[in-house]
C-alpha cells in the first residue's frame, strides 16, 4: 500500500456545503449502494458530488462507480480525489485506490485506522462541491467515533442510517441512533433497503422478509423515514458492471424510490442553508 502523510492546513472541507454520512448496523445491508445511488441522483439534480469510502475493510465504492483502475493523485494541498465522470461532477475517494490490488485486506490495528481516517478527512483536496457523502465501515466501532470527530469541525448535515427489513437488522440501527445520539450527529432518516423483490419478468413487488420494520424504528424514534429501496436485479445488475442505473433504467422499481430519498435530503440541505 502507497501511503504517504500530509501536513495540509487549509481546510480542505472548508468548500464542502453538506457532509452526510452514510451508516449501518450490519455489513451488507446496501451502505455502499445507497451511497453510490444518492450521489449519481444528485449528480442528475446537478449537484456536484464527493465520495469518501472510509469502509476500510471493503472498499467497494470504486467498483460500483466503474473507477477501480484509477489513480489519486498528489497535489500540494493533499491527495487529488479520483473522477468518475468526465464532467468531473462526482469526485471519489477510497481505500481501494492506495491498495497494491484491489482484493488485497487492510489488517490494521485501530489506531492506523484511525489516523488513516483522519488523513482522508483533512488531506483530500475535493475544491467545491455541494454535498460530500460519507460510506462508513458497518456497526459502530472507533472508526465511526474517529469519523464523526473529524467532522464535527465542519457541521455535518447528519446521517442517514440504512436497514433491511429483518428485524435483527432493524435492532441494530437502534445503536447506530444511540451512536448518533451520544456523539450528538443529527439523523436525516432512516432508509430500509431490500424491502421486496422486484420480479424481472413482471416487476411485480414481493415482500420476502416482513416489511414495515424501518419504518416503524423511525417513528418509533420521532426521526424521518427517508424510504423503502427495493431488491431490484436491475440495480444489482447496473452495480456489477459499474454503470449509472438511474440513466439506464429510469423505469425500474427503485429508480422513484432512490428519487424520493434525493429529493428528501435536498430538502434538508436547503433548510440547512436557510
Ligand atoms: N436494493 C437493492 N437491489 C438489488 N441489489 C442490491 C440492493 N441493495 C444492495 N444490493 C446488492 O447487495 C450487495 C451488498 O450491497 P452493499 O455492498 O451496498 O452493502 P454494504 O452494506 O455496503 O456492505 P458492506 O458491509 O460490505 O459495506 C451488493 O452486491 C449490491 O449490489
Ligand atoms: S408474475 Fe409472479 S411468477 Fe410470474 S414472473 Fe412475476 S413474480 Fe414470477
Amino acid at each position: 500500500m502507497h501511503c504517504v502523510l500530509f501536513l495540509s492546513d487549509q481546510g480542505n472541507l472548508s468548500s464542502v456545503r453538506h457532509i452526510v454520512l452514510v451508516l449501518s448496523g450490519k455489513g451488507g445491508v446496501g451502505k455502499s449502494t445507497i451511497s453510490t445511488e444518492l450521489a449519481l441522483a444528485l449528480r442528475h439534480s446537478g449537484k456536484r458530488v464527493g465520495i469518501l469510502d472510509v469502509d476500510l475493510c471493503g472498499p467497494s465504492i470504486p467498483r460500483m462507480l466503474s473507477a477501480q483502475d484509477k489513480d489519486v493523485h498528489q497535489c500540494d494541498s493533499g491527495w487529488v480525489p479520483v473522477f468518475v465522470d468526465q464532467e468531473k461532477s462526482i469526485s471519489l475517494m477510497s481505500i481501494g485506490f492506495l491498495l497494491e490490488k484491489p482484493d488485497d485486506a487492510v489488517v490494521w490495528r485501530g489506531p492506523k485506522k484511525n489516523a488513516l481516517i483522519k488523513q482522508f478527512i483533512n488531506d483530500v483536496a475535493w475544491g467545491d462541491l455541494d454535498f460530500l457523502i460519507v460510506d462508513t465501515p458497518p456497526g459502530t466501532s472507533d472508526e465511526h467515533i474517529s469519523t464523526v470527530d473529524s467532522l464535527r469541525p465542519f457541521q455535518p448535515l447528519g446521517a442517514i442510517l440504512v436497514t433491511t427489513p429483518q428485524a435483527v437488522s432493524v435492532g441494530d440501527v437502534r445503536r447506530e441512533l444511540t451512536f448518533c445520539k451520544k456523539t450528538g450527529l443529527r439523523v436525516i432518516g432512516i432508509i430500509e433497503n431490500m424491502s421486496g423483490f422486484v420480479c424481472p419478468h413482471c416487476s411485480e413487488c414481493t415482500n420476502i422478509f416482513s416489511s414495515g420494520g424501518g419504518e416503524e424504528l423511525a417513528r418509533h424514534a420521532e426521526v424521518p423515514f427517508l424510504g423503502c429501496v427495493p431488491l431490484d436485479p436491475q440495480l444489482s445488475q447496473s452495480l456489477e458492471q459499474g454503470r449509472d442505473f438511474i440513466q439506464e433504467f429510469p423505469k425500474s422499481a427503485a429508480y422513484p424510490a432512490i428519487n424520493h430519498i434525493t429529493q428528501q435530503l435536498l430538502q434538508q440541505a436547503e433548510q440547512q442553508n436557510s
